[in-house]
């Protein structure tokens, strides 16, 4: 079970803070729950970890299966939510080093989440020579990176194995009905799952979105969606002894005082991509009407040498929540050295995981010290089902945040204004009055 820590957020806050905000996350409470609130169609995510399609998941697991036993490499065709959530679980589960690390299975390539020709070639080349599948995943079916990857890497799948056998190593996570690419997957054959129509891109790692390339990974999705269920279980009782209420509201509440920024810190590198994962749950669910705290993540200790001089003196404008994992799963003790030259026998014999948990602590202390207010959430474990639990525990608090924030947490507009411009740019028919707009500003 996850527990929060609050006590070096009050001295921040007035008095009464947390009752101040009973009655705004009682009735976001029932929003999410219900889904009665704005976006209330996209709240399918709420009820997944219990009420999952128990027949796709056992397809998953297959493919899984499948693709570990005939593929040296999965390739993740997929943009912000349909990358960003197995990328952190696969990551934070194994190491940011998976694939030099991992044993048997495929190593596992993220493609389509930008438009960098030198990073899709160097996918190629990791990749042509290898037996290969592609996950491709775009819940629209029409995002442009995902699309233009996948017109490539099917290219070079059909190049390598024949149509046919191209066919049978790839597998398309899309919309039920609708989209280019459920049009194309229909057309040519490919297994295909589901991106439900109530879950957002943002809140579906938990369907066949992440599920399918993390259990081509080789992490265990019964774990994960267990840990998730116990801690839908747990937040759907609503009150102030709710975590996920305390965590909204004192983010809504160093809002409300002026706090302008949320940095997530993790002390594992393996944690680098939940941060990312992190950070388009909530910078799309609330930044919007020109509200929201800015997501950001660091990773210490090591941008405590690069971004810590900021946190702890740069403008006051930063909260800090902190995901730390209660137990270590390896040890290392540092060893004595009789010249003591280096002047740190003082910790020999001690675990570097001991140093680690007086750095934290005393990073903590003098964050709050210097101004930044600091939310502690400790997990039992870096296994799968605290990271379920997490997951549910941060997708749960979003949706109370951004309906405390007065905003519809399920929704993404501002996204469409560099997709227009862009799509005017390259010509796309349709666009050619903005084209020429933008073409006049842009040569002025
Ligand atoms: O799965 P899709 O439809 O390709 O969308 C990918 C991402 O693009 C966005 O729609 C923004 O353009 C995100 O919300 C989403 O996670």
């Amino acid at each position: 079970m996850l527990n929060l820590d609050l006590s070096n957020v009050a001295q921040f806050l007035p008095g009464g803070w947390r009752t101040g905000q009973e009655p705004g996350l009682r009735k976001a409470h029932d929003y999410v729950l219900g889904g009665t609130g704005a976006g209330g169609e996209y709240t399918g995510w709420v009820r997944l970890p219990a009420d999952y399609d128990r027949e796709e998941f056992d397809r998953i697991q297959k493919a899984a299966a499948k693709i570990r036993s005939d593929s040296k490499a999965l390739v993740v065709i997929g943009i912000g939510g349909s990358y960003l959530g197995a990328r952190a679980v696969i990551e934070t589960l194994t190491s940011n080093n998976y694939n030099l690390t991992h044993k048997d299975g495929p190593a596992v390539y993220f493609a389509g989440n930008g438009l960098s020709a030198d990073a899709m070639n160097e996918v190629i080349e990791l990749v042509k020579d290898v037996d290969f599948s592609v996950n491709v995943i775009s819940k629209s079916g029409t995002t442009t990176e995902p699309a233009v990857a996948f017109r490539i890497f099917k290219a070079l799948l059909e190049e390598k194995y024949g149509k046919e056998g191209a066919k049978g190593r790839i597998y398309a996570t899309t919309d039920a009905k609708r989209g280019a690419l459920k049009g194309l997957a229909d057309k040519e054959g490919y297994e295909t799952f589901v991106v439900p129509d109530a879950v957002g891109g943002r809140y579906s790692v938990l369907t066949a979105v992440g599920l399918l390339p993390i259990a081509a990974a080789g992490v265990d999705i019964d774990a994960l969606m267990s840990g998730a269920r116990e801690e839908m279980e747990l937040l759907a009782k609503p009150g102030m002894d709710n975590p996920a209420w305390q965590y909204a509201a004192a983010r809504h509440a160093l809002y409300d005082a002026g706090k302008r920024i949320e940095i997530l810190a993790g002390y594992e590198p393996s944690f680098r991509f939940f941060g990312e994962w992190w950070k388009q749950l909530f910078g799309e669910s609330e930044g919007k009407q020109g509200k929201g705290l800015f997501p950001a993540s660091v990773e210490f200790t090591a941008d405590l040498h690069s971004m810590g001089q900021y946190i702890q003196q740069g403008e006051r404008l930063m909260i800090e929540t902190v995901v730390r994992f209660d137990t270590a799963r390896s040890k290392i003790t540092i060893p004595d050295d009789p010249e003591n030259v280096d002047g740190l026998n003082f910790l020999s014999g001690r675990s570097l995981g001991f140093v680690a948990e007086q750095a934290m602590r005393g990073t903590i202390l003098a964050h709050v010290d210097g101004g930044v207010p600091n939310i502690l959430l400790t997990a039992p474990a870096r296994d799968e089902r605290s990271l379920g639990g997490l997951i549910y525990f941060f997708e749960f608090a979003c949706g109370l945040s951004g309906y405390l924030l007065e905003v519809n947490p399920f929704d993404q507009p501002g996204v469409e204004a560099y997709k227009n411009n862009m799509y005017a740019l390259l010509g796309k028919p349709g666009y050619e009055a903005q084209k020429a707009a933008l073409e006049k500003r842009l040569d002025s």
